[in-house]
């Protein structure tokens, strides 16, 4: 029997916070190689001379979709943790794989398993509870809010909300200083938190009659998002086309 070559990757944003913990993970996994570290200012040639077959992307959304872009024409899968992503964004991916069958493209907000099930169960109980908002706390470090997790969990809130045939959330503001209600996303106020000492943390706050639901996820390291990156590199070859979220890859 022979052994399989294990597969070429390359990393966007490598030596970011997240493109450290990545590059370190995709080393110490057997069935990987990391052929390419890509950050600011270095040619995205690297990753297509090193003959990576799968590139995974970290950097910032101001420079996201020109790099999947990039990928994408020279036939690279492509993994992305990177944030930034509205529903016109990810139609603009869908339609640049048209011209590319055999690639695929999987944008997650939020690589950590718990996340994922946060948002999922916040889903599930929205249409339950007439209330909800969102509260996202992160690192200072973070360049945009609100977070891309805090977006996709009220987009899947207003949808199944919607579904349900759930009005808005009952709310008497007359008057608000700007912000203090937060930014309203598919109907629901979203807060953004910003602090030292913080990584990733999510809240979402459900309310009705009597009592509360509290749905919280804490990122507390890194860490937690690399079995969820090292899912996704070993998955997006078998599955050609736009994947948005872990969801599908866990049976979700
Ligand atoms: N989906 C998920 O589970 C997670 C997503 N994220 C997201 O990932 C992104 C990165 O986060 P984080 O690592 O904290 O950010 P950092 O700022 O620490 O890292 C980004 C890195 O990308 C580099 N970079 C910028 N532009 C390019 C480019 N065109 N090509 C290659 N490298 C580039 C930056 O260089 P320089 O500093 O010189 O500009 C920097 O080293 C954010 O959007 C964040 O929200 C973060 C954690 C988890
Ligand atoms: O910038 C971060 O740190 C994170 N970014 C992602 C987001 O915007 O949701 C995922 C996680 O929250 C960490």
């Amino acid at each position: 029997m022979t052994e399989q070559e294990p597969l070429p990757v390359g990393v966007l944003g490598a030596r970011g916070r997240m493109g450290v913990e990545v590059c370190r993970a995709v080393n110490d996994a057997d069935d990987l190689e990391l052929v390419a570290m890509v950050d600011a200012g270095e040619g995205l040639f690297s990753v297509t001379d090193a003959g990576a077959r799968v590139v995974v992307d970290f950097t910032s959304p101001e420079t996201v979709m020109d790099n999947i872009h990039w990928c994408v024409e020279q036939g690279v899968s492509v993994v992305v943790g990177t944030s930034g992503f509205t529903p016109e964004r990810l139609h603009r991916v869908e339609h640049w794989l048209k011209h590319k069958p055999d690639v695929g493209v999987i944008v997650a907000p939020n690589f950590a398993i718990g996340a994922v099930l946060m948002m999922e169960f916040a889903a599930k109980a929205a249409p339950y509870f007439p209330s909800v908002e969102i509260v996202e706390l992160h690192h200072p470090g973070k360049i945009d809010a609100p977070s891309g997790t805090a977006l996709h969990t009220a987009e899947m809130i207003g949808a199944s909300r919607a579904a349900a045939g759930v009005g808005p959330s009952p709310d008497a503001t007359k008057t608000a200083l700007d912000g203090a209600r937060g930014a309203e996303v598919a109907g629901v106020r979203v807060h953004s938190v910003r602090s030292a000492g913080l990584v990733a943390h999510q809240e979402v706050l459900l309310g009705t009659g009597g009592e509360t639901l509290t749905i919280r996820h804490d990122s507390l390291d890194r860490v937690s998002f690399m079995p969820g990156v090292l899912l996704a590199v070993r998955e997006v070859l078998k599955r050609p086309g736009l994947t948005v979220g872990l969801g599908p890859l866990l049976g979700l």
